[in-house]
């Protein structure tokens, strides 16, 4: 089985993604990790985000099982990677990765922007799990707060703001709901809520 999530920054993606993949025994890529691994071997090398050359040769040497999460996650990455996710060459050269990762035999979630839309568009279910962008920049705030780190839940909520922007807008694989995914607003719901939401979305397209 594959379960494709989409959605926007911070609606809870890859928490679901997770808990799914364990509940149901599957693998699980948070293919956000694929972009902000490219983005970084840019930062890294001091090269800047449009080199789109550098960005495919560091996109065709990932491996999805050695992705150093800690290093990637963080505000300045996660928009350096939308900046790398709107090169087409650099999407195409990851389509590969993500579809045999998700023909894994045990199954798999994948969860990002273009999962139900392009890269899965055969999933057997697909859910666009969103909320409100105040209630994602609250809960990111919370989370990045609860790391210790410096920030106001303004610039926060600019921050995903401008990611949602890019990421809807983009020319290739925008972030959009497929026709056939089920949309899961979170907004109202907590973790365990919106967990048990997804796995009745999961159950009843399994029957
Ligand atoms: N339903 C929910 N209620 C409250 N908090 C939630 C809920 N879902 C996720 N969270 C929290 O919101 C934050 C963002 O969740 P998560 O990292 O899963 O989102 P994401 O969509 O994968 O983010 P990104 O797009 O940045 O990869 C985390 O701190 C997570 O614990
Ligand atoms: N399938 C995907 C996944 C991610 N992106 C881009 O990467 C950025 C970071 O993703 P996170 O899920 O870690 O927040 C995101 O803003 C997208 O620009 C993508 O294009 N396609």
């Amino acid at each position: 089985m594959i379960i494709a999530i989409d959605g926007p920054a911070a609606s809870g993606k890859g928490t679901l993604g997770k808990r799914l993949a364990a509940h149901y025994g599957m693998a699980h890529l948070d293919t956000g990790l694929l972009y902000r691994a490219v983005a970084k071997a840019l930062l890294d090398a001091g090269l800047p985000l449009s080199d789109e050359d550098h960005a495919v040769e560091a996109a065709r040497t990932l491996d999805p099982d050695r992705l150093d999460e800690k290093a990637l996650r963080g505000a300045a990455m996660g928009e350096a990677a939308s900046v790398v996710a709107v090169l087409k060459p650099v999407r195409a050269a990851l389509i590969d990765l993500q579809r045999n990762f998700a023909a894994r035999p045990q199954g798999a979630v994948l969860d990002g922007r273009d999962i139900g839309t392009v890269i899965c568009p055969h999933a057997d279910v697909k859910v666009f799990v969103t909320a409100s962008a105040e209630e994602r920049a609250r809960r990111r705030y919370t989370e990045l707060a609860g790391r210790g780190v410096n920030t106001t839940y303004e610039d926060v909520l600019a921050d995903i703001r401008q990611r949602d922007d890019r990421d809807m807008h983009r020319a290739v694989a925008p972030l959009r709901l497929a026709e056939d995914a089920r949309l899961l607003d979170t907004t109202e719901l907590d973790i365990d809520a919106a967990f048990r939401a997804a796995i009745a979305i999961v159950d009843a397209v399994g029957k």
